[in-house]
């Protein structure tokens, strides 16, 4: 077996080592991440997957250096949490949150725009030739280009998802969070937004990409590698073909789960005795 060349190897951009996470509340201690280790490196795209309370949003608030770990060590594009000043940290990350409200009023290009400011409200003196520049590319990129002068408020759900990534990519971050990205989104929608991310991987392959969900179906092909979590501990980590198996999702979410992967797409459905699948 030949070695894999050092300079083969992608850098970390986000790591856990022994991570755990607690939040102490009224009915007691909660453990929400139970000695996580996890290594993401640049160009990896990683679906997080895991039932409700898995520990999915804690992981991307500790990739988003939203929070700190109780024990462990995390470190996000080479900055160790707790050691460093977490604005610079966040400032390279770009995080997408579909349940976060969009200002209706602005025009999507406008939204776009104020990525590069990091605010709410636009700051118009703040983008010169380079930030229109980038926002147009950004918007052509994710499929919006007919609708760069129309009102967020007029926009579908699946178009304000597409604006928000396009939002989250103007300052150029090297890690990119998407958390549910496809959450109530209709079909056609959700077909629209994960062949944006599929274009979005080719145009920038260095760019890493974490994205939530519950559900297989919500994942673009471009997706490289997978974590499955339960109960805040890992199940199994790995490239996507080894580790989206049948044991692996049905002890991940609890329930016996047959997984098929087609053109790089992915689903699973109960597995019921004496009718599984050739
Ligand atoms: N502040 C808190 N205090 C106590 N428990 C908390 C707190 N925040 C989260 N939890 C618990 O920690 C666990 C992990 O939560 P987390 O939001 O990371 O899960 P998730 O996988 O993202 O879930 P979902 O898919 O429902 O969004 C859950 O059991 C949740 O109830």
């Amino acid at each position: 077996m030949v070695d894999t060349p050092a300079w083969d190897i992608a850098p970390p951009v986000f790591e856990l080592d022994g991570v755990d996470v607690w939040a102490h509340g009224p009915a007691g201690r909660t453990d929400m991440l139970v000695g996580v280790d996890w290594t993401v490196r640049e160009g990896e795209r990683w679906a997080l997957l895991g039932h409700n309370g898995a520990g999915k949003s804690t992981i991307l608030a500790l990739a988003g250096a939203l929070r700190f770990p109780g024990n462990g060590a995390v470190t996000v594009l080479g900055k160790r949490l707790g050691k460093v000043d977490v604005r610079e940290v966040r400032a390279q990350v770009g995080a997408v949150n579909a349940a976060l409200r969009v200002p209706e009023y602005l025009t999507v290009t406008d939204y776009v725009l104020t990525g590069a400011s990091g605010t709410v409200q636009p700051l118009y003196g703040k983008y010169g030739p380079a930030e229109h520049a980038r926002a147009a590319e950004l918007i052509a990129l994710l499929g919006l280009e007919r609708l760069a002068r129309r009102e967020i408020a007029v926009c579908s759900q699946g178009e304000r998802g597409r604006a928000r990534i396009a939002r989250a990519l103007m300052p150029d971050p090297r890690l990119l969070l998407l958390d549910e990205p496809a959450n109530a989104l209709d079909l056609p929608s959700r077909e629209e937004l994960l062949e944006a991310i599929d274009s979005l991987t080719r145009e920038y392959p260095r760019l890493t990409l974490v994205i939530v969900t519950h559900h297989l179906e919500e994942l673009p092909t471009a997706v490289s590698h997978a974590l499955l979590l339960r109960r805040g501990a890992t199940v199994a980590a790995g490239p996507v073909r080894e580790v989206m198996t049948d044991a692996n999702l049905s002890e991940c979410f609890g329930i016996p789960l047959t997984v098929r992967a087609e053109d790089g797409r992915w689903a699973a459905r109960l597995r019921r005795p004496g009718r599984e699948v050739a």
